[in-house]
């Protein structure tokens, strides 16, 4: 050190962590950090793993919000599950960005350790489904990949028997002046929801006079906006991957780019989508 190097210690920066908790101890950095096993000596295969890490620790903070925004949403409290629906939109809108970096993995370059990820696959990512059945894409054949992990069925089939977050804005709507029909109120919630004229019709009322409804058309236009980051997300997923395995079937059995592709069919709010075209 030289005589220039400036020294937090002399204002008074703690050094001694023997006995305090620090950074690292605060964050699991050990756990976090500890986690990276390639399985081949391929350069590319611990960008993949991060990649893959990184969005599962943030679909983990999006499951914390959109739990909570469906709870408060039930619980009448609108204003703070639009902030932490705002709070979706920026995570999912970090996952979009975040696909540039793996975008740099030429197919070449995957070749070299893709046979090493053996039958393993996103579609088996309980997160993602997790998230999928909040939101109301309550597919479940999808439940079939998590059979032999007991806890994680549990998770999913419970989550399946919870109203979805576009349910309880259904909900919420209704108590508040907008005449849902009693059919869609009392659905099968481990159903997906599928488009209904009537809540189309209801949608319409708020989307013709704002004004007068304004705390469902914020609300109505933060599922809106999600629902587009969402998309995005989706259709980089099917790029990536037509662009590092063209048409090849995914490790995880499917079809591959045909199976992705038709999941950017998938509608989560079908009437706030529809309700454009007729106003
Ligand atoms: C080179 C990179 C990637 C390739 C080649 C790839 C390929 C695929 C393929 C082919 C599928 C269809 C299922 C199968 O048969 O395997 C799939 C599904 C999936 N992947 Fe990826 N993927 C990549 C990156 C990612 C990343 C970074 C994530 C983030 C966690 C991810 C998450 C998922 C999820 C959640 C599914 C299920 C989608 C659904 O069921 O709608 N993938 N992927
Ligand atoms: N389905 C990919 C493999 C894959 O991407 C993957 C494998 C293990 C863990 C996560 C993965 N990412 C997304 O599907 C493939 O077919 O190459």
């Amino acid at each position: 050190m030289t005589s220039n190097d400036y020294d937090p210690t002399r204002e008074g920066a703690e050094t001694d962590f023997a006995r305090r908790m620090s950074y690292g101890d605060y964050l699991a950095l050990d756990a976090i950090l500890g986690a990276q096993h390639p399985l081949s000596e391929a350069h590319d295969e611990m960008l993949f793993i991060i990649q893959h890490q990184t969005t599962e620790l943030w679909m983990r903070l999006a499951i914390h919000e959109l739990s909570a925004a469906r709870r408060a949403i039930a619980g009448d409290e609108v204003q703070p599950a639009m902030k932490m629906l705002a709070r979706m939109s920026r995570i999912f809108e970090q996952l979009n960005n975040a696909w540039d970096v793996l975008r740099t993995m030429t197919p070449s370059e995957y070749t070299r350790f893709r046979s090493q990820l053996g039958q393993s696959s996103g579609f088996q990512s309980r997160q993602y489904r997790l998230i999928e059945f909040l939101l109301g894409n309550r597919n479940h054949a999808m439940l079939k990949p998590h059979t032999h992990d007991v806890e994680t069925t549990r998770l999913l089939e419970a989550e399946l028997s919870t109203p979805s977050l576009y349910d309880e804005v259904l909900r919420l709507a209704d108590r508040n002046g907008l005449k849902m029909p009693a059919a869609v109120l009392a659905r099968d919630v481990r159903e997906t929801h599928s488009f209904n004229e009537g809540v189309l019709q209801a949608w319409r009322v708020v989307y013709e006079a704002p004004e007068t409804h304004w705390m469902l058309y914020e609300l109505a236009e933060k599922l809106v906006d999600f629902e587009d980051y969402f998309r995005r997300w989706r259709f980089n997923h099917v790029t990536t991957v037509e662009r590092v395995i063209g048409f090849k079937r995914g490790t995880g059995g499917t079809g591959g780019v045909s199976y992705l592709k038709r999941m950017l069919e998938v509608e989560l709010f079908p009437e706030l989508w529809r309700v454009r075209t007729i106003l």
